[in-house]
């Protein structure tokens, strides 16, 4: 295999901008191309002011700086850019289907399949095609079929390099996986292919970290470490329930399991849900693989994992209506926060569009604050729900820019995101603006409780 000189990833999203900008930082001697349809994102990433980043993460505008325009570019160039590169990952979305065989279940492959056609119509010399996208497992027997079938004589090696990072920490997990995984075919050619990809992590990830298998082993592992992770945020919510029933703690509980070395101490934080484009996109998928192989107990076992997650957020808005007094008609509630998780700006999925459109259901009056997200995107993420018009929408959810004009007179405060910044209000001073009772519904559990009490709030919080 000769040494690859160049790259080009096809999308330039949550996933490919930040993994490609690191490649190409730790790797000078490559060239990166980063090539997506979307006009406006590319100008965004090629933007001189680099605050205007198409995505905000912690350090990726160092990164960005350092790598841009030396060999890391951002095009639309998207053939050129194919047939320039020894190696091509595939780094589009593949949302749930919402239409047809498998929908609101299955994974939609249609941009994955298009991207596979375009390198076979495109192609001139061999190329590694590497499966960055989350995709059903076998999902590279179907893009090997495309490109085998060309007749045009360029061959091909798929990989399958899933990825784990999660947002708001991308750029950290990057720079340290605690694994990257290679999955290839098990031949000659498969295994060149495999080192050449582990040589390009190899400038920076040690080779212990860097596990190879089949591509199939691959494919699956990254469904199945996000169900996993899913699992225990629904099993700790799960366990928030029965605390609030029983005066147990949850974060007490989290913590006294956790102490297990066999359980470990990450990701039992009780919340509201969790969201983020990934965890229930993935899970759906698994369960469509299953039910498609006949296997109905494993399908059940990690539906389960959903309706627990749908339940917690419809469960956080009905505690609000209940607690209020069992109206929230005409009543100002305020959201601190509208994104899935604290430091990213993005909304796939977050809790905070669900809860929303239940208290809007029962007209309640939403004002929100979240310091990353646009006001825009507030309501194209209602809107995308489709429970009522856009104009119905917009006289119900109104952004502020300052948070205390979003809190003002408001009867109750929901948080719904984790940001830092939060804990640092003046709440006091939020006190005395508000309706009283004042009531804050803490769905991540972050604020200090009892400050909050002493002050005058009633406050509710999960799992305690
Ligand atoms: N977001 C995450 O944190 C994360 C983490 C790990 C894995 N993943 C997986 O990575 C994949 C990408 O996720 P994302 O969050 O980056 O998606 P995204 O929607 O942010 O980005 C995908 C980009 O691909 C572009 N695109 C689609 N079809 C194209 C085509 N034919 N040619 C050129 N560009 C095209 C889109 O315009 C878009 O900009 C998904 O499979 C996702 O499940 C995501
Ligand atoms: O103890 C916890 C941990 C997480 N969450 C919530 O779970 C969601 C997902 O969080 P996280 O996993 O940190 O962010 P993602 O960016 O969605 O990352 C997940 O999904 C990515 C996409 O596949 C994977 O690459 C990552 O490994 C995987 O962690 C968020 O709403 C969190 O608030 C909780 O409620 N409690």
């Amino acid at each position: 295999m000769k040494t690859i000189k160049s790259i080009c990833c096809i999308g330039a999203g949550y996933v490919g901008g930040p993994t490609m900008s690191v490649i190409a930082q730790k790797n000078p001697n490559i060239k990166v191309t980063v090539v997506d349809l979307n006009q406006q994102r590319i100008a965004d990433w090629n933007d001189q002011d680099l605050s205007k980043l198409p995505i905000f993460e912690p350090g990726l505008d160092q990164v960005v700086e350092e790598a841009r325009g030396r060999n890391l570019f951002f095009s639309t160039q998207v053939d050129e850019a194919i047939d320039e590169a020894d190696m091509i990952f595939i780094s589009v979305n593949t949302p749930t289907k919402t239409y047809g065989k498998g929908v609101g279940m299955a994974a939609d492959l249609k941009y994955v399949e298009l991207c596979a056609r375009q390198i076979a119509r495109v192609a001139t010399s061999d190329k590694i095609v590497v499966e960055k996208s989350t995709l059903p497992v076998r999902t590279a027997q179907a893009i090997k079929s495309i490109l085998d079938h060309t007749g045009n004589g360029v061959k091909f090696q798929i990989l399958s390099n899933p990825e784990f990072l999660a947002e708001g920490t991308a750029m950290t997990d990057l720079a340290n996986p605690d694994r990257v995984l290679i999955g290839g075919e098990q031949t000659p050619e498969g295994k060149k292919a495999i080192e050449a990809l582990v040589n390009i992590y190899g400038a920076w990830v040690p080779k212990t970290q860097i596990l190879t298998t089949n591509l199939w082993s691959s494919e699956l592992s990254k469904l199945v470490a996000n169900a996993f992770l899913a699992q225990r945020v629904s099993s700790i919510n799960a366990i928030s329930e029965l605390c609030e029933a029983t005066e147990a703690n949850v974060e007490e509980v989290a913590k006294a399991i956790g102490m297990d070395s066999r359980i470990g101490p990450k990701f039992l934080k009780a919340s509201v849900g969790f969201g983020g484009s990934c965890f229930q996109k993935d899970i759906l998928n698994l369960v469509y693989i299953s039910k498609s192989l006949g296997l109905n107990e494993v399908a059940d076992y990690w539906e389960q994992v959903i309706i627990m997650n749908n339940h917690q957020r419809n469960r956080f808005a009905n505690n609000i209506v209940s607690n209020l007094y069992n109206t929230v008609s005409g009543k100002k509630i305020a959201f601190l926060g509208w994104a899935f998780k604290k430091d990213t700006n993005d909304t796939r999925e977050s809790a905070a569009i669900y809860v929303a459109d239940k208290l809007i259901d029962e007209q309640a009056q939403i004002s929100v604050y979240d310091p990353k997200v646009s006001a825009t995107q507030m309501q194209s993420d209602l809107n995308y729900l489709n429970t009522r018009t856009e104009t119905e929408n917009k006289t119900y959810l109104k952004t502020k820019t300052d948070p205390y004009k979003a809190l003002e007179s408001a009867h109750a405060i929901a948080v719904l995101t984790e940001w830092d910044e939060f804990k640092d209000y003046d709440w006091q001073r939020i006190y005395e603006a508000m309706i009283k009772p004042a009531f804050v519904f803490d769905g991540r559990n972050v604020l200090d409780q009892e400050q909050l009490k002493a002050i005058g709030f009633q406050v509710q919080s999960i799992g305690k």
